[in-house]
């Protein structure tokens, strides 16, 4: 049970770190690699083409600007490719995203939202869970929190509305 996150700076780690969190949390064992497709081509070729054999199951790839990076990295393995639109420059991650979203027809990249890693993560494990029911069943607690939390919330939000 292994994800990988790969990413194209060290600048983008702060908008990661929920992901690698989140990885942590559900008990996923994780790479962390920094590699650009731009800078260091040859590094995201050998990251790409090798990760299935070293037993990882999923990769999470985020970058900002001209994010060819995710596009790339699907591009070298048939393993399910998750992208990150970095915010990271004066277009706000617009140009992130749709450098990411808007693949050619036969290698898919599942975008997520602008700076949306915990969700990366989430996605991730539940990639994973499909074959692995210890982690199903975290990822049922894990629903079953949010909606609890939700329902305090809102129980809040009520008695607040009602006080005034
Ligand atoms: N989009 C890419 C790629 C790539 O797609 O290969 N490599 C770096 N970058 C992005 O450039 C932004 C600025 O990077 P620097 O802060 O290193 O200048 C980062 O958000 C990175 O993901």
């Amino acid at each position: 049970m292994k994800a990988a996150v790969i990413m194209g700076s060290d600048s983008d780690l702060p908008v990661l770190k929920p992901a690698l969190e989140t990885l942590q949390e559900f008990g996923i064992e994780t790479e962390v690699v920094i590699a650009s497709a731009h800078r260091t081509p040859h590094k995201v070729h050998e990251f790409a083409a090798t990760a299935e054999k070293r037993g990882v199951k999923v990769i999470i790839a985020a970058a900002g600007a001209a994010a060819h990076l995710p596009g790339v990295v699907a591009s070298f393995t048939t393993l399910p490719v998750i992208g990150v639109p970095v915010n990271s420059t004066s277009l706000g991650g617009l140009d992130a995203l749709l450098s990411i979203v808007q693949m050619p027809s036969g290698i898919p990249v599942a975008t997520m939202a602008i700076n949306g890693a915990k969700n990366a993560a989430i996605f991730a494990a539940q990639i994973i869970a499909t074959g692995n029911a210890a982690l199903a069943a975290k990822l049922a607690d894990y629903r079953q929190k949010l909606a609890a939390e939700v329902e305090q919330r809102a129980a809040r939000a009520q008695e607040k509305l009602q006080a005034n």
